[in-house]
């Protein structure tokens, strides 16, 4: 389960989260959805550790995470797919993947990136091309691919379909419903609803750096 209680960040200064309380269950595909500049992109980099809330708490499996560290994360089985990708572009596919399993000296990465690989041969046949080489949407598939080598437990999906082609998105949406199959916990961002609605079990509103549950909105 993830938890965030009364969060506030700031940016530079701004206050930019306002006493965010979010929780999801084990299991739930979660939408947190608000317009740019809503705040989403700092919820989830808060999450990640990558910003420090000036107060509250974010708990992982009932552990509190607030003040650790970001790779406390990834022993926490979190894997974090950032809106803008931030693929190595010199790098080839499959080293801009096994980065994460690198920088946490991940035991069983080749089993998981074999797993990986399974839940997207399309992913795999272009594993020795460079980051550079790939479409926008491809390298969404990649960070995706990336996020899941840590993300055995919980994904932080950051707009997963902002700026990817339709026949793309589709792919992309079922391999997230193939994900929730699996039992994923899983936070997803999106500006509306146009891609997650038929995904989501739950929906999360964010205006302004404030978020509200929306009781009863799907399934
Ligand atoms: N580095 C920064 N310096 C100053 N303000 C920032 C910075 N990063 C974000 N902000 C501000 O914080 C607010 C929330 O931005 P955030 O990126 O979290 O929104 P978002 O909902 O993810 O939108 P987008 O889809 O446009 O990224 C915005 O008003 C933005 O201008």
């Amino acid at each position: 389960m993830l938890k965030l209680s009364s969060i506030n960040t700031n940016i530079a200064g701004t206050p930019i989260l306002r006493d965010v309380n979010l929780a999801i269950e084990p299991g739930v595909l979660v939408g947190l959805i608000g317009r740019n500049g809503a705040g989403k992109t700092t919820l989830m980099r808060t999450v990640m550790g990558l910003l420090t809330p000036e107060s509250g708490s974010i708990t992982i499996g009932g552990q509190d995470m607030t003040d650790l560290a970001p790779h406390f994360r990834s022993q926490a089985k979190v894997g974090y797919m950032p809106e803008d990708r931030q693929l190595v572009p010199t790098l080839t596919v499959e080293e801009n993947i096994l980065i994460p399993a690198w920088a946490n000296a991940l035991s069983g990465a080749e089993a998981r990136l074999a797993w990986v690989y399974e839940l997207m041969p399309e992913v795999e046949a272009f594993a020795g091309r460079k980051a550079l080489q790939l479409s926008g949407g491809q390298q969404k598939l990649v960070a995706l691919a990336r996020a899941l080598m840590t993300g055995s437990h919980i994904l932080l999906l950051d707009e997963p379909f902002e700026g990817v082609a339709p026949a793309l998105s589709r792919r992309l949406a079922s391999v997230l419903h193939t994900l929730k199959d699996e039992g994923l916990t899983v936070l997803l961002s999106e500006s509306d609803y146009s891609h997650s609605a038929d995904l989501v079990d739950q929906i999360y509103t964010i205006e302004r750096g404030a978020v509200a549950a929306q009781e009863g909105a799907v399934k």
